[in-house]
């Protein structure tokens, strides 16, 4: 490949990647999406092998260990945490994510639709915590 076709070909998957940040920050992301980029990710490097229900609860229980790690030792934190320096902010949401992408990929290798479950959850839980009568 001569050297200006690559250029024209990094700055073509640096346009995508920034198209891809943008739409994701003005359309709801759905789980739905999230589990076909989680399953391409595993299936493009070969990891499925690795994917199986123990080792993604295992992963998950490790990145919430991570989210934890962030708060230890800080006290009380306000709500929208306003003192805290944008690079902490910055590792907190990469360790939410962590959780949420294992979450997802743990749902999906056990045929759960993580969605609709929590969907259905929410019902429950509303029959069960009947909101205050006013
Ligand atoms: N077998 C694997 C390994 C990683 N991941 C993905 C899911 C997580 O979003 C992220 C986790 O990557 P790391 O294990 O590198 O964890 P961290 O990003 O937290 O790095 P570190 O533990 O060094 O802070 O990568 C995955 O899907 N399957």
């Amino acid at each position: 490949m001569c050297p200006q076709r690559s250029e024209k070909v990094i700055e073509r998957e640096k346009q995508e990647a920034m198209k891809e940040e943008e739409e994701a920050k003005v359309s709801d992301v759905s789980l739905k999406g999230l589990s076909k980029k989680l399953e391409e990710f595993a299936k493009e490097r070969d990891w499925e092998q690795y994917h199986s229900p123990r080792n993604l609860l295992l992963a998950m229980v490790g990145e919430v260990g991570e989210l934890a790690e962030i708060f230890m030792w800080r006290g009380e934190v306000a709500k929208g945490l306003p003192n805290w320096e944008e690079s902490d902010k910055e590792h907190l949401g990469e360790e939410l994510s962590d959780v949420l992408l294992y979450l997802i990929r743990l749902s999906d290798i056990c045929g759960i639709d993580l969605g609709e479950a929590a969907t259905k959850k929410m019902v429950k839980n509303a029959i069960k915590y009947p909101p205050k009568a006013t």
